[in-house]
């Protein structure tokens, strides 16, 4: 049965109505108020922020009015109770217009950071539950970007930029109300002229938007590159590869500091020419303005507060631009986060989730390719694996065997024929429930940061007494070495385990599967061999970890073969013979070939 469309996601069963391209920027606003939602921020909190956020931009509207009354008084010549209580207004609304603007910040902030984490948790969750197949396609670092850096920009748009574009309208309108209402004329004039440096001041800002875009899409790069050569460094050091890669480093690099170059250029030619037009509306006001009071047509307290309101104007029109260009970025980062959680799930499937009894196991007729590959992987293949038996599949680089394997994790689907457990197809087991029951012992060995305590239990999710740790340890032939290291279990293991010896990890390994207990062992049997001594520790482990359990392995050592009860001898995907090792050695001239091949080689590398 083919994996089911279960809804699992906000996003499922939403995406159908936006397929087409005319519909693009719909869909990215779509994508953005979707998202934003998903981060369910407090409305209470949001409230109380855009409020607090809202007055402070009103008490700047304010100031300058009480100014206009203060210098109006002044220049009346009367210093009495009147303008002593002017002073005093005019300090509390500018105290108190900041001290209510910056609560509303912090408000907001705290906003934002809330959203961010629920985006990172929605995304880092949804990732993880993606199935294999997403992440041959896609590169690491472009996905750490994605959670990084792509959530942080939706936040900020969602607080300070939404409420701040709210402020600036706000603060916009009424200066302008305020002034009309004040002197009309003279509001024509600044208006015209505030308006006219800003359309000057826009046509520079909207140069910045491509530029912004092309530097995320770099620094994606930069983190994709540096996330491959640092978990490669082992490779790039033998391969003394450090010059190529240092130069991969740098193209992106320099590219960066090029876009960051022509950003600055903007940015700094944006600064005289606001800077300069600000200058202009000013003198254009005083000029117009002294006249008028030369006139006595206008009093000084009015001048002031145009020239004080001229900030007012000025600022929201910027914050307003910057506004455009956040919504851009947003935008951008929006669609880049939908693609991912519109992915479908792997565990959206149905099935059982009691834990399989043993039984047979059948590849019937399978068929495969990787999304992308262009032959398949895998062509009519016929598997049968009986309970408690070793099962090896044999065959040379490239015949499909690690490709079986992923097929029985369900890491893929076949795209011809099926796998059935008892007769049933696998998909009718739940995902989480058929994986429990497999323990898998790759080539790799792979160990993760954390003490050797946290990777011997990794995955379990019950408590693991000291007693049953240290069994396992020594059934994997591990416990004499863990107990030599400084903190024994509880030492830490650097990435990737660079600080144990290949036998070492590969029996911390085997531990880990130990305290799994699982019915079924999959095991890629490492090419490289280990020194005599280790090699004979790790095969006693697995021979005992093996006992009573269905073994599935990728063999690529003689004794394993001779070992298994059944053997597939693949050929280019498909299975060419299927017998004992005895069998298959008098009806198959290229098994034959392969293991005397592979048996020599092995010889050799012990004689070594
Ligand atoms: N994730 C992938 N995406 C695309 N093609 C893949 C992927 N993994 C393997 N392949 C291709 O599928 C084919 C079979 O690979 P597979 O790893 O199953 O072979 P194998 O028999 O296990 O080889 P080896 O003994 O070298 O490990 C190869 O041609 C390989 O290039």
């Amino acid at each position: 049965m083919p994996i089911a469309q279960r809804k699992t996601s906000w996003f499922a069963g939403r995406s159908a109505g936006f397929r087409g391209v005319d519909m693009e920027p719909k869909r990215s606003y779509r994508d953005l108020w979707q998202l934003i939602r998903t981060a369910k921020p407090s409305a209470r909190m949001l409230l109380l922020g855009a409020t607090l956020s809202i007055a402070g931009g009103l008490g700047m509207l304010a100031y300058p009015l009480v100014t206009k009354h203060l210098i109006d008084a002044l220049n009346g010549g009367g210093i009495g109770v009147d303008l002593t209580d002017t002073i005093a207004v005019l300090v509390l609304v500018v105290v108190g217009a900041s001290v209510v603007r910056a609560a509303g910040e912090y408000v907001l902030s705290r906003i934002g950071y809330q959203i961010v984490a629920e985006l990172r948790h929605a995304l880092t969750g949804k990732i993880l539950a993606l199935p294999v197949s997403s992440f041959d396609e896609e590169e690491t670092g472009d996905r750490v970007s994605r959670v990084i850096g792509d959530c942080q920009t939706i936040s900020g748009l969602a607080t300070g930029q939404f409420v701040g574009v709210i402020r600036s309208a706000i603060v916009l309108i009424g200066s302008i109300v305020v002034l009309a209402l004040l002197d009309l004329k003279l509001t024509m004039i600044m208006l015209t002229t505030t308006l006219l440096a800003f359309l000057i001041i826009l046509s520079i800002v909207v140069k910045l938007e491509p530029l912004a875009k092309s530097v995320q899409g770099q620094t994606a790069k930069l983190s994709s590159i540096l996330t491959q050569i640092f978990s490669e460094i082992r490779l790039v050091k033998a391969f003394t590869a450090e010059h190529k890669e240092k130069a991969r480093c740098k193209e992106v690099i320099d590219s960066l500091t090029v876009f960051g170059c022509r950003n600055m250029r903007i940015i700094s030619s944006l600064e005289p020419i606001r800077d300069m037009a600000l200058i202009g509306c000013v003198l254009i006001i005083l000029i117009y303005g002294g006249t008028r009071i030369g006139q006595s047509d206008l009093s000084v307290g009015t001048l002031t507060a145009f020239i004080l309101y001229i900030f007012n104007i000025v600022t929201p029109l910027g914050q307003l631009s910057n506004f455009a260009a956040e919504l851009q970025r947003a935008k951008g980062a929006s669609r880049r986060i939908a693609e991912i959680l519109r992915e479908q799930n792997e565990y959206d499937v149905s099935g059982r989730n009691e834990r399989p009894a043993s039984d047979i196991l059948e590849f019937r007729d399978v068929c495969f390719s990787y999304k992308g590959g262009r032959a398949p992987v895998l062509r009519g293949v016929d598997l049968r694996i009986e309970p408690g038996t070793t099962t090896a599949l044999v065959g040379r680089t490239g015949s499909g065997k690690t490709t079986i394997l992923s097929l029985i994790e369900r890491f893929y689907v076949p795209v011809k024929g099926e796998i059935t457990f008892g007769g049933k197809p696998i998909t009718d087991i739940d995902l989480m429930t058929w994986r429990k029951s497999i323990g898998y012992v790759s080539q790799a060995a792979s160990v993760i940061p954390g003490s050797v305590r946290d990777n011997i239990t990794y995955g379990l999710s019950r408590r693991v007494s000291e007693k049953e740790l240290r069994s396992a340890a020594e059934k994997a032939g591990a416990l004499s070495f863990i107990l030599d290291l400084p903190q024994g279990f509880d030492s830490m293991l650097i990435e990737q385990g660079n600080n144990l010896s290949g036998g070492q990890r590969q029996r911390i390994a085997i531990a880990r599967v130990f305290l799994r207990n699982p019915d079924f062992l999959i095991l890629d049997e490492a090419t490289s061999s280990l020194d005599g001594e280790t090699e004979h520790v790790v095969r006693t482990a697995l021979k005992s970890l093996m006992e009573g359990r269905t073994n599935i392995v990728v063999a690529h050592r003689l004794y394993t073969i001779t070992q298994a009860d059944r053997i597939y001898y693949l050929e280019d995907g498909e299975v060419a013979g299927a017998g004992t090792h005895k069998e298959l050695l008098c009806s198959q001239p290229g098994y034959a070939s392969l293991v005397e091949h592979q048996f020599q080689q092995v010889r050799e590398k012990e004689s070594a």
